[in-house]
């Protein structure tokens, strides 16, 4: 089932939804880093796990059958709540706020604490994977040739420090449905990790571009997401 959603909602509703989720998605972040570092007593422990277990309950009573997916309103503004990486609505997102520019151009600075860790003190080198994905697609999503992950290629330099990071990508060519991108982490002292990749405009996507340009007479299709 597709998860590119259509929803008739107003740009302030977005916002008033903004408002009250991100908050929400904040909260169970400083969570999960307090359950990592607390040193409370046992009976402490018992008695968040009770609070935390009966907060979930109450969420649970009206849920979204499945994921978020990426919502659009008539506007063309789009709503990845639910992205492991920029998701406002998702306390596993760090999350980034990515600034874009229409040459293909991503970069975002961020904050990566203990809940990323992989080596002690270093971020797990799978997260670095997850954020360079998402950079250099957002990179190619900016310049107008948006695709899926086809192949994903990534260079540890050296350990890239838990705390403030930035991230960058930028396309470095197009060939037909194929962005190549290409992006890096860095601290405070340069790169930490290098990575290029190829993402491509699949089959049933240029179908499905094809069919709206159709019936939108050449307006283009939404590409912004938050
Ligand atoms: C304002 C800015 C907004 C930004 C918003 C955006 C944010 C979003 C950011 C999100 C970021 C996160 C993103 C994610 O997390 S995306 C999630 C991770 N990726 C996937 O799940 C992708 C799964 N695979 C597929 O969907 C398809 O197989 C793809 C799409 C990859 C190909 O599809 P399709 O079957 O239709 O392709 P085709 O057979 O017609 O081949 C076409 C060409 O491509 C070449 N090829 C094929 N496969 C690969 C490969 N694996 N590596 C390299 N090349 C490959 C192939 O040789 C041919 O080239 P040529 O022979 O013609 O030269």
């Amino acid at each position: 089932m597709s998860r590119y959603v259509q929803e008739d909602v107003s740009s302030e509703e977005i916002e008033r939804q903004r408002a009250l989720y991100g908050p929400l998605a904040q909260s169970v972040r400083e969570l999960a880093d307090a359950v990592i570092r607390t040193e409370v007593d046992d009976a402490e422990i018992a008695a968040a796990r009770a609070g935390i277990e009966a907060i979930t309950e109450r969420l649970r009573e009206r849920q979204i059958a499945g994921s978020y997916g990426v919502r659009f309103n008539a506007a063309g503004e789009g709503r990845a709540w639910g992205n492991a990486v920029v998701g406002t609505r998702n306390p596993v997102a760090p999350p980034l706020k990515v600034h874009h520019d229409s040459s293909g151009r991503a970069w975002a600075e961020f904050h990566l604490g203990a809940a990323y860790e992989g080596p002690p003190g270093l971020v797990h080198g799978g997260v670095s994977a997850l954020i360079l994905d998402q950079m250099l697609g957002e990179a190619a999503g900016a310049g107008g040739k948006p695709g899926m992950t086809g192949t994903l290629t990534l260079r540890y330099r050296r350990g890239t420090p838990l705390g403030e990071l930035r991230a960058e990508a930028h396309i470095d060519r197009v060939e037909g449905v194929k962005t190549y991108a290409v992006g890096h982490v860095a601290d405070a002292e340069g790169v930490t990790v290098e990575a290029e990749g190829v993402f491509i405009l699949p089959k049933w996507a240029c179908r499905a571009l094809e069919k709206q340009a159709r019936e939108q007479q050449d307006e283009p299709p939404p590409t912004r997401f938050e």
